[in-house]
Order: C-alpha cells, then structure tokens, then sequence
C-alpha cells in the first residue's frame, strides 16, 4: 500500500489504466500543470508496457486567456515528444463571456477535446482530476444547495458529446502525482488562476487545510461524494422501475399526444418523494426547453403537487387541481391525471426574455 506522499508505482498505474487497455486511442488532456503532466507521464510509461497499447494523444487547450498559455502548450509539446508522444494544441476562438468565465472556458474546452477525440478515433478523453478537486467540487455543490445527483460530484466516467470522459486519477490524492514528478524529474506549469480569488473554486481550496486542522480528513469529502454517487444511481434504477410501474397501471392507453409526459396521480402519490422528484426532473428536463429544472423549484412544484392531489377529490371537476410553469414545462393535475406539457410559447419566452435581463 502506498501512503499520500510516495510517487505513483508501475503496477498501480497498471491498475489505474486497466479500463483502457483495449481502447483503440486516448486522447490525454494536459494543461501543463503538475495532475496533467504526472498524467501524461504515467500513461506513456504504462502505454510502453504494454505489446499493444492504445495510441495516446496529447492536447493542449489554449483559452486565449492568459499570455503564458501558448508557452505553456509548447512546454507541453516538449514535455510529450521526448515521452515520444504525439501533441496537438487547440485554440479557444471567438468572443469571450464577460460573466461565468471558468464554466464557459470549461464548456469550451470538454468541446474542444472531444472534437480532437473523435478526429483521432480516441475512445475516450483522459483528465487528470484527482482526489483533491473531488473533495472541492463537493463542498462547491454543497454550497450551492445540490441533490444526491450533483454531491456525487465527479464521475469516474461519463458521456460527453459522442465520447467517453474518463478521470482514472479520482482516487488519487494531488501529493502523490507531484511526488510521481518529482521523482521523474519532470517540471510543470504553475498556473495563477488556481490560487486567483476572485473565483470560487481557489477559495475553497484554500480552506480545505483549514478543515484538516478542526480534525477533518479530506479523504472524507471525497469518500461521501462516492457514497452519494451509489445512492445517486439506485434512485435511478428505482426512477426507471417507478416509470414502467406508471406505465402498466396506465395498460398502455394513456394520452401521450401532449408532446410532454402524463402519469396516473394515485400512482405517483405512491411512491417515495424521492423518485416522485426524480420522474417530474425527468418528465421537465426531457422536454429541453430552458436547461435543467432547478433542484429547489422542483421540490416546491412536488409539494404543492402532492397538495393538490390529497385535495384533488373534492376539487371542481373539469378544472386542473394544480397549473405551474417550470424550467418551459407546464406541470397540471386534471381528471386524475398529471401532465407535464410544453409551456405555452409566449410564457417561455417572456421568461427567458427575463432570463436574459438578469430577472429572475
Ligand atoms: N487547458 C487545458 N488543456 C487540456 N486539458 C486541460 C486544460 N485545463 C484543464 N485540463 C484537464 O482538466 C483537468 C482538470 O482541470 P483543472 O483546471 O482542475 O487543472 P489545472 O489546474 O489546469 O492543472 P492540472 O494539470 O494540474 O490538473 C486537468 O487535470 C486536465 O486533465
């Protein structure tokens, strides 16, 4: 076992990579920065290793943001031609947002890569997140107020444009991989904007020594987002099985010419409040009009739905117990039934209109 501190060994990084062996080529996203760099190394040691390893291709972005970038990527390109790997760098064109720069740049750049992925026929896209910004995108998302969905923090794969997002490095904590390029000799760049405080991530890594020293252990941020993710995926499959329960209690004669979703109220009463949130996400979030439904909205739209419905049979026939907007769905309960519908245009457009002013 290794502790915090010891550099990366060949056969843990055997281990690390074994999900990849059979791909036909990675693309590894490397900034240039130590989790990167140690990235790259430890992939090009490991693709060595190997009789027939996937074909591994370095990318560079350059955001266009900062005036070392471009020296930065040549480093990098340095870095991976004297590992004998093939480099590319990409370029973040266009007009830049004047708010939430981070998740633009970031948007750009998963684009970015992917687009170099697909180009390469690369499988999958490798970043070298580590246990560290586990720990901080957690405590980002629970300050924000996130679900179980969003506490589970970072998956160690998901989909993304067409490819497969892959974080081998999750589990591993920063200490290690600056250790790991230590002991290779390796140099990397150091990027301000991770200790800028003007952004809210640097803030928080700044106070997770602070935790440590109430007695907290890091490992612990990281562990729960894992705890959460387990949780996070029964709900589903528990969200799945809640959806074709609706489905044979409806015996397939249910009116599906809303363009929307339609459940049986008594049903939907039925199930734990959980899944009940998860099947009206859904049933929104599905309809694509606005992005996802906020997590607190949808709690109130559930509450006053389970209202209505407790109500619903002592209220006036012929009119909805219940009519609300939502993230451009219109949610009613009429005739026993709850519809989840396109909202009426002008009203979606009025919203975003408000959206877009800055209105809530
Ligand atoms: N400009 C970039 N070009 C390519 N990949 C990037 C870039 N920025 C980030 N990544 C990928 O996303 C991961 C997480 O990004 P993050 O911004 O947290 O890292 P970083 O601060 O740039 O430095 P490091 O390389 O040490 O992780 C990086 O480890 C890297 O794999």
């Amino acid at each position: 076992m290794s502790d915090d501190n010891s550099p990366i060994s060949a056969r843990e990084a055997r281990r690390l990579f074994a999900d990849f062996k059979t791909a036909p080529a990675l693309v590894l996203a490397v900034s240039g920065g130590p989790d990167s760099v140690a990235l790259m190394w430890l992939a090009a040691r490991w693709q060595r290793s190997l009789a027939r390893g996937p074909r591994l291709l370095v990318v560079t972005v350059d955001h266009g943001l900062r005036p070392e970038a471009a020296r930065e990527a040549r480093e990098v390109k340095r870095q991976a031609a004297a590992l004998g790997l093939t480099h590319r760098t990409l370029r973040w064109r266009g007009a830049k947002p004047k708010t939430g720069l981070p998740a633009a740049a970031r948007e750009a750049r998963y684009r970015l890569l992917a687009q170099a992925a697909c180009a390469a026929g690369a499988s999958h896209v490798l970043t070298a997140h580590t246990r560290d910004d586990q720990a901080e995108t957690l405590l980002m998302r629970l300050l924000r107020g996130s679900g179980i969905a969003g506490l589970s923090a970072m998956a160690r794969l998901a989909e993304r444009d067409g490819i497969v997002l892959a974080r081998p490095l999750l589990d591993v904590p920063k200490s290690q991989l600056v250790a790991t390029l230590k002991r290779a000799k390796l140099g990397f760049a150091d990027d301000p904007t991770n200790r800028d405080t003007a952004f809210t991530r640097p803030r928080l890594r700044a106070l997770l020594p602070q935790l440590a020293t109430e007695g907290g252990d890091i490992r612990n941020l990281a562990r729960l987002a894992a705890r959460l993710a387990r949780a996070n995926a029964a709900v589903e499959v528990l969200a799945d099985g809640a959806e074709r329960f609706l489905r044979l209690r409806d015996r397939g004669d249910a009116p599906h010419d809303l363009g929307g979703r339609s459940f049986e109220a008594a049903g939907f009463a039925a199930l734990p409040e959980e899944v009940r949130l998860r099947l009206l996400l859904r049933a929104i979030n599905a309809l694509g009009h606005e992005g996802p439904a906020e997590l607190g909205k949808v709690e109130s739209l559930l509450a006053a739905l389970d209202q209505a419905i407790a109500g619903a049979r002592t209220a006036t026939k012929g009119r909805p117990a219940l009519k609300q907007t939502l993230a451009g769905a219109l949610i009613s309960l009429a005739g026993g039934r709850i519809h989840v519908a396109p909202a009426p245009a002008r009203r979606r457009k009025e919203r975003i209109r408000k959206a877009d002013a800055g209105g809530s």
